[in-house]
C-alpha cells in the first residue's frame, strides 16, 4: 500500500514539496509544554505555544517580513490576513522552520527553534500539522498512503496501529470513501480535505493552514471553514491560518491580525478587528481601493 519514492530527486515538484514538509507532520507529544491561558498578544513576553518577535526576513533586496512580532494565542484560531505577497506564506515557513530568519526569534513550545540543533528543531517540527496551498500531497500515492505517510515515516507504529490513526482522521474530514484514489482523481476540494486529515493524524498541538482556502469555491471554502471549526472544538490546539479571504477569516478567527508589507498593521480580538475603524483595516475588509493600501 505504500508506494513510497525514497529518492527525492525522483520526485515531482510537488512531491518534493510534500516531502519537504512532512518533517512537520509526525507524531505529537502532548502536554510537554506548559501552555499560558493569557491570551496576550502582540509584544507579550509570556510563553505563548508559538510566537515571533521582531522577525525580518529578504531576499536579495527585497525586504519581505520586517519586524513581524505576534502572540499566537493558545486553544485559539487566529487568522492573518493581507493582500497577495505580503509575506503571510513567508511567515508560515518561519514557524515551521522552513525558512531562518534574518533576524528575530520564532519560539515553539518554548524554544527559539533558530538557536536549537537540527535535531532539536526536527522534534518540534513533528509536533506541527501543515496544511498547505496546494495540499502538498504526493501525486503517486492514494490518499490513504498520503495520510499515512507521516507516521510511517516519523514513527515504529505497526500498519494495523496506522489504519486506526488514519481511519478516524479520513472519516473526520469526510474522505472514508475515497481513500483509494488518488490527488489527480479528487476535486479541488476534496484534496484540501485530504492535506488536512494528513496534517492531524499526528494530533499536532499546532496546526498551521497556507491559505485554505485557494482555489475554493465560496460555498467549498465555508465548509472547509465549518471542519476546520468542528476539528478545533473536538480536538483543540494552537491554530493559525494566514488567507486573504475575508470570509474565512470571519467564519473561524477568535483573533485576526492583519499583515501590509511585512509589517504588522493590526492585530486583536476578531469582533474588535472587524468593528475596527483603522483605515488599513477597514480597506481591506471592505475591498476599496481608496486608502492607505496601495499597489506597490
Ligand atoms: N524562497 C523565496 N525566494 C525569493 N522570494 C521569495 C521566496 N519566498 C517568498 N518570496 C517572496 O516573498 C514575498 C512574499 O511571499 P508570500 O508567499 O509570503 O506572500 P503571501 O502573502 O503568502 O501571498 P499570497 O497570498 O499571494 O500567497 C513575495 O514577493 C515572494 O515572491
Amino acid at each position: 500500500m505504500s508506494g513510497r519514492k525514497d529518492d527525492f530527486e525522483e520526485l515531482t515538484v510537488s512531491e518534493q514539496s510534500a516531502a519537504q514538509i512532512d518533517v512537520a507532520d509526525s507524531a505529537c507529544v502532548s502536554g510537554e509544554v506548559a501552555m499560558t491561558k493569557s491570551g496576550r498578544l502582540l509584544n507579550g513576553n509570556g510563553e505563548h505555544t508559538m510566537a515571533v518577535s521582531e522577525l525580518h526576513k529578504s531576499f536579495g533586496d527585497t525586504a519581505v517580513l520586517r519586524g513581524v512580532s505576534l502572540d499566537f494565542a493558545d486553544e485559539a484560531v487566529t487568522t492573518i490576513l493581507g493582500p497577495s505577497g505580503t509575506g503571510k506564506s513567508v511567515l508560515i515557513k518561519h514557524l515551521v522552520g522552513l525558512l531562518e530568519p534574518d533576524a528575530g526569534e520564532v519560539r515553539v513550545f518554548g524554544q527559539d527553534i533558530w538557536s536549537i540543533s537540527e535535531a532539536e528543531r526536527y522534534e518540534i517540527r513533528k509536533k506541527m500539522g501543515v496544511l498547505f496551498q496546494d495540499g502538498a500531497l504526493f501525486g503517486s500515492m492514494n490518499i490513504y498512503d498520503n495520510v499515512a505517510f507521516p507516521l510511517r515515516k516519523h514513527t515504529d507504529m505497526t500498519e494495523d496501529a496506522i489504519a486506526e490513526a488514519v481511519m478516524p482522521a479520513m472519516q473526520e474530514v469526510g474522505l472514508e470513501a475515497a481513500m483509494s484514489r488518488y490527488p489527480g482523481e479528487l476535486s479541488g476540494g476534496m484534496r484540501k480535505r485530504a492535506g488536512f486529515a494528513r496534517a492531524l493524524v499526528t494530533k499536532p498541538d499546532v496546526v498551521l493552514f497556507d491559505e485554505p482556502d485557494s482555489g475554493l469555491d465560496p460555498v467549498r471554502t465555508s465548509l472547509l471553514c465549518d471542519l476546520i471549526l468542528q476539528v478545533h472544538r473536538e480536538h483543540g490546539g494552537t491554530y493559525l491560518l494566514v488567507t486573504h479571504d475575508i470570509s474565512t477569516a470571519k467564519k473561524v478567527s477568535d483573533y485576526v491580525g492583519l499583515i501590509w508589507k511585512g509589517e504588522v498593521v493590526h492585530y486583536s480580538g476578531a469582533e474588535e478587528a472587524f468593528a475596527s475603524q483603522d483605515p488599513f483595516v477597514r480597506q481591506f475588509l471592505a475591498g476599496d481601493s481608496a486608502g492607505p493600501l496601495g499597489m506597490d
